[in-house]
């Protein structure tokens, strides 16, 4: 592998000893509700997330985001009105074996019954863009997500990317790719017909997910990534810091940059791009002429 070294990962360490089960999954309920469940469920509600007769692919890397995800759909079965079904998916990467070991440990004792398959990317990516694997490498897992959800019949594929995810995408497309695009609660695939993307954890803040596995006794996936070590170049840490240092001085700056994109007014922009076509607020003027 390629030395592309860097810092960054951040190494979640429990409080504690690890909970028991129950404990784990009454915290999910009551201790953390307010942060974890009650967002949850508003985010399936408003963005209509999980509907009748689904049967969901949920995507387990066996990092927090994603342990808590799993284990927030168990609950909305054995508690929710709505009919449906679940699948857990887990894919290798090319983990290092105690990385692999991990992940499986975790799921066992979180009662999560994985669906654990391989696939070559780390390897791959690393091989084909060494410079930049992190790209390839995010499109590639994705693939591979879709294609073992489609094998398994699920209409729908969730991810574990949350609130801060999503407010740190919108300002690395405005700061490094000068455009305005965030990631959406809910998507449907381009090359997977009959396919979406769900975002359920679309409100959760990363800070309430990190205090729920610290207090859980989990040890998640911190630094899994075996071609990047998260990594030089990853812009992602860069907005991060620089979103949480922006907020010495602007008040409740993550809710506006989040707002920002439930409130684009499209008279007064120049141009925009739908569903592959340019438009420019000039087209406006050459119509009414
Ligand atoms: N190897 C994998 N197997 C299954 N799902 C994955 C895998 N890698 C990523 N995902 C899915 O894609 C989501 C986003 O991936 P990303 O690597 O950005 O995760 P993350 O922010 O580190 O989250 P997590 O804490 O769940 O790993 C994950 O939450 C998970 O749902």
């Amino acid at each position: 592998m390629s030395e592309l070294a860097g810092n960054g990962c951040q190494i979640i360490v429990p409080f504690d000893e690890r909970k028991p089960l129950k404990e784990i999954e009454k915290s999910i309920l009551k201790k953390y509700r307010k942060y974890t469940w009650s967002k949850f469920i508003k985010a399936i509600k408003d963005y209509k997330l999980v509907e009748e007769g689904d049967k969901i692919a949920v995507a387990i890397s066996g990092g927090k985001d994603s342990l808590l995800m799993a284990k927030m759909f168990q609950e909305l079965k054995r508690h929710g009105q709505v009919n449906f079904e679940l699948e857990f998916i887990a894919m290798d990467p090319g983990y290092h074996k105690d990385i692999r070991q991990l992940l499986i440990d975790n799921c066992e004792y979180l009662e999560i019954p994985i669906k654990l398959f391989d696939a070559n990317i780390f390897e791959v990516a690393d091989e084909i863009a060494s410079d930049y694997p992190c790209y390839m490498c995010a499109r590639m897992r994705r693939g591979a997500l879709y294609n073992k959800a489609e094998e398994l019949g699920c209409n729908k594929l969730a991810l574990g990317h949350h609130f801060d995810d999503v407010i740190e995408t919108t300002m690395l497309n405005l700061l490094c790719a000068g455009n305005f695009k965030t990631m959406l609660p809910k998507l449907n695939s381009t090359n997977f017909d009959g396919i979406q993307i769900i975002r359920p954890l679309y409100y959760i803040r990363e800070e309430s997910i990190i205090k729920f596995i610290q207090n859980s006794g989990i040890w998640p996936l911190n630094c899994a990534c075996m071609v990047a070590a998260k990594k030089t170049g990853n812009k992602r840490y860069e907005i991060k810091d620089l979103i949480k240092s922006l907020g010495d001085n602007f008040q409740e700056v993550e809710k506006s940059i989040f707002r920002s994109a439930q409130n684009v007014y499209l008279d007064s922009v120049l141009g925009w791009e739908q569903d592959g076509e340019r438009h420019s607020f000039l087209d406006k003027f050459e119509y009414e002429e």
